[in-house]
Order: C-alpha cells, then structure tokens, then sequence
C-alpha cells in the first residue's frame, strides 16, 4: 500500500512523510497537505464534481470514526476503493489522538467560527488550521461540497447512531441530505435553530457545504470498537466515494427522527450543579418540572418543554460553555 495511505500511523507517530504526493494504480492523486491532513483527488475523466470532506478525531478519545476513515484511506491507497469524489481527510486533534484524551487544553470543538482568534494554544492553533485546510478545500466553484464530521459520544445513548444539523440564517435544512443520512444508518437528526462554534457548523455557515456532526456510538480506546457499528454508513460513504449512491428515496424520511433544540444548558460558573445521574444516556426523557441544574444567583433551569430529552449533559465543561442540549421531537415541515 502506498505509504500516504497510512495517514492515521503518520500522525500518531507525529512523522511527516518523505513524499508528499503519491498515485495510486488507480491514477488517483493522494497530498499530504499537513499533519493529519490528506487531499485525495480523482483522475480528471473520473471526477464526479463531490468535493467531500470526512473529518474524525477533533475529539481525541473517539476513535471508531477515525479507524473508519483510517480503513477507508487504506482502501483508496490499495487500489480498492476507485474514488469519483475530491475528498479531503482530516484528523482534527492529532496531539489528543496521540494521549488518547478528548482534548489538550481546550476542546478543539468550541473554537470554530471566528472563536480561535480569541483564545491561544496549540488547540486554537489547530481550530485556525482546519478552517484554511477546509476552506481551501472548499473553494472551487460549481462543485457540489458536502462535509461529514464524526464523533462518539462520552456516554450511551438511547438512539445510538444521530446527526446535527447546523444552522444559518435563510437557508433551509434539506430533505435530501436527511434521506441520505438515514440510508447510512442515522436514527435520529437534531435540526440546530441557531449559530455554533463546532467545525461542521463553521463548514456549513462560511463554506456553504451540506454539513453534518455524526455521532455514531460510545467512545472507546483504539482495537476496543466492535460495539460500535458502523456499517450502513461505511457502505453508503464507499458509494458516496465511488458515485455509486442509490437514489434516496426522500418522502417519509423511513422512520427517521427529527428533534430540535429547546434549549442550551449553559454553565456560567463553578457553582454549576447538573442534577443527573453520573449514568444519565442520552435522548432520557426529563419530565416538566424537573429541577435540570442550577448555578450562581439562584440559576435554576427547570424543564417546561413536554417531550424534552437530553443529550451530552456534561458538568465538567469550562465555564461559559454548553453542558447539555435539552430537545424536543419537531417535524419535517419546513425542510426544504
Ligand atoms: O458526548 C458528549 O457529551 C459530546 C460528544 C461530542 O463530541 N459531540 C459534539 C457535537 C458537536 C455539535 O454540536 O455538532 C461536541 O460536543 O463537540
Ligand atoms: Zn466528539
């Protein structure tokens, strides 16, 4: 296999390889752009116009999605996988990957959107790094540019396999997509109703691609996934790859549950209290009235939302930011 294929074995040895650029049997160009950074593009004859960014490890302990796209490079290097798309690979959080840690210093995922330029460390570094790699990437025109982000969750969850959906003004969330996500595995979409500072809202709000964070189970250490599976959407990315995709069939959305944002827990100060169970999955079901958390000056949030579930509650995050997403079950009535 070519040595570019193994992208993954590069950067948790912190290498940079001897040779930058590399041809498969296939003709198919693979560019090592930067640590953890991989351009793979087509013969021109083949290319299908999908520009097509995969991202995983901006979390450095959540590691299913990052043997995915390790397997689906080595695919590519082999000859095996013959990709129609431009993609772009990318491991978000090298140095986490390497202490096997979800973040260094500060959480790769909450310095997107101009939120880098207001903080220092190699982190923020790393935020302002993925917004050129992604941004060059995404700059050529006339191309269809889709970008998917993936994740595992710190805790289990009652639907294992979701998506969110960022947000921007004016633009509408798509049935399409919704229906492809579905075919690749996805129970479940959080439909955003607001701006954010994670890497697929920032690829969805300032590059225009169809953008998605995928969360496809527990996070686990390395060689410990084989709970997590990852099938449906390994199939439907190969075909994504290859422009091989089934015609989705996007009318009844198969089952697939739509949530949107009631609101965001916000931590404000070291008194913050989340009354949950250290156990608590996400998408419980909190009834109205309950007593969700509390803060400094008599903060309390209280559910008043009938249906509201909880997903990433998480007390232990810095102060002024999001320590869970309260939802509730919306409809797809205004997708585009
Ligand atoms: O399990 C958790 O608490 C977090 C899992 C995770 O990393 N989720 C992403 C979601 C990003 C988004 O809001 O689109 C994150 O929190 O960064
Ligand atoms: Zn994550």
């Amino acid at each position: 296999m070519l040595a570019l294929g193994k992208l993954l074995e590069l950067t948790l040895a912190g290498r940079e390889p001897a040779e930058k650029t590399q041809l498969t049997v296939e003709g198919v160009r693979m560019r090592w752009l930067s640590e953890g950074a991989l351009e793979v593009r087509p013969p021109e004859a083949r290319d299908n116009g999908l520009d097509l960014l995969l991202s995983a490890g901006i979390h450095g302990n959540e590691t299913a999605p990052i043997e995915l796209l390790d397997r689906l490079l080595h695919d590519i290097a082999r000859g095996d996988l013959k990709p129609r798309a431009r993609i772009l690979f990318l491991f978000g959080n090298p140095e986490a990957m390497r202490k096997g840690e979800r973040f260094i210093e500060q959480d790769v995922n909450r310095l997107f959107n101009g939120r880098h330029e207001q903080s220092s460390g190699s982190e923020a570094l790393r935020a302002c790094e993925l917004e050129r790699l992604a941004a060059s990437f995404f700059s050529k025109p006339e191309r269809q540019r889709l970008h998917y982000d993936l994740h595992t969750a710190i805790r289990g969850s009652k639907i294992e396999q979701f998506a969110l959906y960022p947000w921007k003004e004016g633009r509408q969330h798509s049935r399409l997509e919704l229906a492809r996500l579905r075919a690749a595995g996805m129970e479940a979409v959080l439909l955003q109703n607001k701006p954010s500072i994670v890497f697929s809202s920032y690829t969805y709000d300032k590059l225009d691609a169809e953008a998605f964070t995928l969360e496809l189970g527990k996070a686990r250490p390395f060689g410990h996934n084989e709970g997590v599976n990852v099938s449906l959407l390994e199939t439907r990315l190969k075909q994504i790859i290859e422009g091989t995709e089934p015609e989705t069939a996007q009318a009844g959305l198969d089952g697939l549950q739509l949530f949107s944002v009631a609101r965001e827990i916000i931590k404000h100060s070291d008194a913050f209290r989340l009354n949950l169970p250290a156990d608590i999955e996400n998408f419980s079901e909190l009834e109205p009235g309950y007593v969700l958390a509390e803060d400094l000056a008599d903060t309390r949030w209280v559910i008043e939302e009938p249906g509201a579930r909880i997903i990433f509650p998480n007390p232990k995050v810095k102060n002024g930011l999001r320590a869970g997403i309260l939802i509730v079950p919306t409809t797809d009535e205004n997708l585009a």
